[in-house]
Parts: structure tokens; C-alpha cells; sequence
């Protein structure tokens, strides 16, 4: 089949022939936006047939937490401190964001994480009306928040509340079920105790999810045990923040009993560790302690500014290292389990009914190219995939049952890395001028 022939983002009947599943050759035959069968099938009958011819299938990868139009920040500003990096760099250029910028720099980020293999994403953002747009052209998932920051006047957080329902009521009118919408409130340290009470009481309400950084530094901890007597994940459970649809972001410095309290509250952390290494955090999040609490650990690349990619292979490779690193303890995280986070476990984070080839879950896979230099030779597939490669060994990306990229092509992507870096060089412009 050629490229003119994919039905690009539609829903197609797909039959997936001669793929590699776990060093074992099969089929996957795919309708409605499910697999439907794994194995050998004589079955012919699907729109498209794909001849996989030995490229390795597996879920697609899963970012559960990024800041997409960031990507407009790339290399904007880098080698700063965080809260610097933040109020002197990063929130005066946001302060001259438009919507159309919105738009392309998650158009740039959907691209590249299509390219790269991420099948769904967790954002935080403004204008994220026409971030839904962006996504929904793209053909990926998403849940989508505003960042809620209402800096503890009550003026903003009027503001804040109307922009957060507002959003809410745009993605349900979409009726996209590859979309979803989650409250935002930033953090414990931009967000009031008022306005953190308001996004937990919206979320039971509205059954929906909530997204937030936690413990990213080690001044967020102290700040918050001197202004108000507990550790974060405490502070934040007493307002109601830590539920099962809730992922936090970063978790670096949660202690023994607050890693506790995430597993009993089955609240999910999203590991982001090439971002805490470039913003220097200090330390590593404490996974062996989340993992004996139960609690999930999901991995999330972090906006552009603080990455400065979004490629999930990358950082399935930066979480093994980062936690044999600081435990001085080589066997822990290896590399299948970092797959599992970077796949299983954010689908279920997220709730996308994907994260497992078998009937049954949404059919959110990616074919992977075994004829590089990453997998040569192959003794071990997930220590290929996890230690060597990067997500540029992805050729086929289906989301939902739909082609979003075949044989390294997606449509329109000249176009979207030109119109993005127009929008990039004139918001920095703008910033300039004022
Ligand atoms: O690492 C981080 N810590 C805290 N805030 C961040 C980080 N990266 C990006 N943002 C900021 O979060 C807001 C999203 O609504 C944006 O202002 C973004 O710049
Ligand atoms: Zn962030």
C-alpha cells in the first residue's frame, strides 16, 4: 500500500500481518478502534493490510505529563535554576502567548510525539480550546487541563474556576472519545487552599480527573512544612487533591508515608526524570517506595523548555539510569519494567483502554523497525528497546484503530514545523518589543 492510500486519522478495519510480538511472528487483526484478534489469522478482509514483516509490534507509549505548546520554549531558555527559569524566562514570554500559538506549538508537539511512538498525552496549558483543536487534528489522545493558577487572590480564581468549566464544556461538545479533560490546579505553592478545594469538589462532581505538580523541589517541601505544618501529599490529600483519577507530577521528594498515601489513595506519580535532572532537583523519585505502596508510576516527559524533547524512549532510558544512579543499586527498574511504565501503566493512568496488545484493549500500537543499528544484534528486545534505541526507530503509529503515521510518513508535517517556528520567533519578538 502506498502512502496516498492510508486513510491518515480514520478509523480504518486494519490486519496487521508477519509482525514480532514478544520474539514470537503474528497477526493483529484491528476494527471498531479494538484489537480484535493476536495470532496467526486467515482472515484477509481488512481495509488495510499491512505487511509488518518483522518489525516488532508493542503498545504505544503513553506521557503523562507535558505542557505540548511548550515546544514553542525549546531551547528558549535552559541552565537555570527552576523558580528562576520559571518567573524570570519562562511565564513573561507565556505572558504573550496567543491561542494561534497554543495551536501550533501542540500541533509541533503531537507531531513529534506521533514520530516518537506516544500514543496519548496529559496536559497542562492555557488556550487549550485550541490545543484541542491541535489534537484532534492530529489524531492522538489526549486529557487535557488548564493550568489553574490563581495565586491566591480570589479575583483570579473566579477566573480560573470559569476557565476550567469552560474548557470542560468545549471537550464534552467535541464528543471525541479520544479526548478527555481533567482539572489543572498548577501546584500546592500557585494554587489557594480554596481553589485546590474547589478542583477536588469539581472532579467527584463531574467524575473527571485532576493533574498537578508535587514535591518537584525540596523548597516546595520545606516551604510547605513551615507554612503549614505537614509535607505536600498531606497538605494536598486534606484538600482532596489525591485521588485514583489524579496524577502528580515530578513526586521527587515524597517521603516513606507520603509515598504511602499515594498507593492508598491509588493517586498516580508521573515520573518526568530528564526534566528533574536538567532543573537539578536533587533528587531521584523514590520508586522503590512507590512501587511497595502499590501506587502507580507513569513517566512524562515535562514541557519542551525543560526537556527539551518529548521522545518517551529517551526517558524510559533516563528513568533506568536515574534510579540505578542515585540508589547505587544496578538491578533496580530494568528495562522491562521501565516499558511498563512508559506504556501499561500511563494507559491506565489515563484511562485510554489501550496499553496491552491483546483482544480486547484499544488498538493504541506502534510498529518498531528491527533493521537498525540500535537493534543490531538482538539478544534482547526490551534492553534493545529501553537502553539503545530512541524513538526514531517508530514506523507505524495506530491510535484508536487509525494511521497517524505509516513508514515514517505523517501528512502535513513541512508545513506544521514551519508554521510552528514562525509562531515561535514571533512570540519571543513580541516579548522583545515589550
Ligand atoms: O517543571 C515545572 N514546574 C512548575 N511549573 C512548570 C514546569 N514546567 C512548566 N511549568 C509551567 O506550568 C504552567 C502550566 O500551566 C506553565 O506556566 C508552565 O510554564
Ligand atoms: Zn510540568
Amino acid at each position: 500500500m502506498t502512502d496516498q492510500e492510508i486513510p491518515y486519522n480514520q478509523r480504518s478495519s486494519i490486519l496487521i500481518r508477519n509482525a514480532s510480538l514478544n520474539g514470537r511472528k503474528t497477526d493483529i487483526r484491528i476494527e471498531d478502534g479494538i484489537i480484535r484478534s493476536v495470532g496467526e489469522t486467515k482472515e484477509r478482509d481488512a481495509e488495510i493490510t499491512i505487511d509488518a514483516a518483522g518489525d516488532i509490534v508493542m503498545p504505544g507509549l503513553v506521557n503523562t505529563h507535558t505542557h505540548a505548546a511548550m515546544s514553542l520554549l525549546r531551547g528558549y531558555a535552559d541552565d537555570m535554576v527552576l523558580f528562576e527559569w520559571l518567573s524570570e524566562k519562562i511565564w513573561p514570554l507565556e505572558a504573550h502567548l496567543t491561542g494561534d500559538d497554543v495551536y501550533w506549538g501542540t500541533r509541533l508537539a503531537c507531531l513529534e510525539m506521533i514520530r516518537t511512538g506516544t500514543i496519548a498525552f496529559n496536559d497542562m496549558y492555557f488556550f487549550m480550546d485550541r490545543a484541542a483543536d491541535a489534537v484532534e487534528e492530529a489524531g492522538i489522545r489526549a486529557c487535557l487541563s488548564h493550568g489553574f493558577i490563581d495565586l491566591f487572590t480570589e479575583e483570579k480564581r473566579e477566573a480560573e474556576m470559569k476557565a476550567s468549566v469552560a474548557l470542560h464544556k468545549n471537550i464534552r461538545a467535541r464528543n471525541n472519545p479520544k479526548l478527555s479533560f481533567a482539572l489543572g490546579p498548577h501546584a500546592l505553592y500557585t494554587v489557594s487552599p480554596e481553589g485546590l478545594r474547589w478542583c477536588a469538589e469539581y472532579s467527584v462532581e463531574h467524575d473527571c480527573g485532576i493533574h498537578i505538580h508535587l514535591s518537584e523541589t525540596e523548597q516546595e517541601v520545606n516551604d510547605c512544612i513551615a507554612t503549614h505544618g505537614v509535607r505536600p501529599a498531606a497538605y494536598l490529600d486534606a484538600h482532596g487533591i489525591l485521588t485514583s483519577r489524579t496524577v502528580a507530577a515530578h513526586c521527587c521528594w515524597l517521603d516513606t508515608d507520603e509515598c504511602r498515601l499515594l498507593g492508598e489513595r491509588q493517586t498516580a506519580a508521573s515520573h518526568n526524570p530528564a526534566s528533574n535532572m536538567k532543573l537539578a532537583g536533587g533528587r531521584a523519585i523514590p520508586y522503590s517506595d512507590l512501587r511497595n505502596a502499590s501506587a502507580p508510576v507513569t513517566l512524562g516527559t515535562d514541557g519542551c523548555a525543560s526537556n527539551n524533547n518529548l521522545d518517551l524512549f529517551e526517558e524510559m532510558k533516563m528513568a533506568a539510569l536515574l534510579q540505578k544512579f542515585a540508589t547505587r543499586d544496578p538491578t533496580i527498574l530494568p528495562a522491562a519494567e521501565s516499558l511498563e511504565i512508559g506504556t501499561k501503566n500511563g494507559a491506565e493512568a489515563l484511562r485510554t483502554g489501550g496499553g496491552v496488545i491483546a483482544p480486547g484493549y484499544a488498538a493504541d500500537i506502534i510498529l518498531v523497525d528491527r533493521d537498525t543499528i540500535c537493534q543490531t544484534p538482538f539478544h534482547n528486545g526490551s534492553s534493545n528497546l529501553v537502553y539503545s534505541c530512541n524513538g526514531t526507530v517508530v514506523k507505524t503509529v495506530i491510535c484508536d484503530g487509525a494511521i497517524l503515521m505509516h513508514d515514517r510518513h505523517i501528512p502535513e508535517e513541512e508545513a506544521i514545523l514551519e508554521r510552528a517556528g514562525k509562531a515561535a520567533s514571533a512570540l519571543v519578538a513580541r516579548r522583545n518589543v515589550a
